[in-house]
């Protein structure tokens, strides 16, 4: 990964590894570490045994912040500095999105302007959710529609893409 200005998009399956290979991204940089959560705490215990697993495994050196709605904005409050900000996840945000009612597409057209364009290296991690079956209910077909459009509006603008499968990362882009 480059060390300086730069932005890279780490795709992947549930369990793939993909928030683990972006952490190394950060890590190999050297610069002070920002992770940016999009999931909402105590949703579910689950997921909060989840969570606590990511916080451990991070350590005490990297700056936990949490935004499920006002990304965007977050990154251009964020970016730059001797900083690496890592947004996990997207696709979690889009949902938190559609949970709100609010214009998916719209905002990720602004997501992906800020990213081409802020300071810094910014890292984002999302789930590859398009390749099984079309989805019976309407609902899940959106998502699927609004994440895929949307890391492929992110794969023109950023550096570098990733996507890992089974802990490993295939580089597509960079
Ligand atoms: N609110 C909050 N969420 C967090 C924190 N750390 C991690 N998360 C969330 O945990 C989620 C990722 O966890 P998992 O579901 O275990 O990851 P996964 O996508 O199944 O697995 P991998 O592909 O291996 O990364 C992301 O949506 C993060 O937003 C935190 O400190 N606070």
């Amino acid at each position: 990964m480059k060390k300086g200005p730069g932005s890279v998009l780490v795709l992947g399956g549930a369990r793939s590894g993909k928030s683990r290979f972006a952490e190394r991204l950060v890590d190999a940089s050297g610069l002070g570490a920002v992770y940016v959560a999009t999931a909402r705490l105590g949703e579910d215990e689950e997921m909060t045994t989840r969570i606590d697993h990511h916080r451990a495994r991070r350590g005490p050196d990297w700056t936990t912040l949490e935004e499920p709605l006002l990304l965007p904005e977050l990154l251009v409050r964020e970016a730059g500095g001797d900083r690496v900000i890592l947004v996990d996840c997207l696709t979690l945000w889009i949902t938190n999105l559609m949970l709100e009612a609010l214009d998916v597409e719209a905002r990720c057209d602004e997501l992906a302007e800020r990213v081409a364009n802020l300071p810094g290296i910014i890292i984002l991690v999302s789930n590859e959710v398009g390749m099984g079956i079309v989805p019976e209910n309407r609902m899940a077909r959106d998502f699927r529609d609004h994440a895929g459009r949307l890391h492929q509006k992110l794969g023109e603008v950023v550096d570098e893409v990733y996507l890992v499968a089974a802990g490993l990362p295939m580089k597509l882009k960079g």
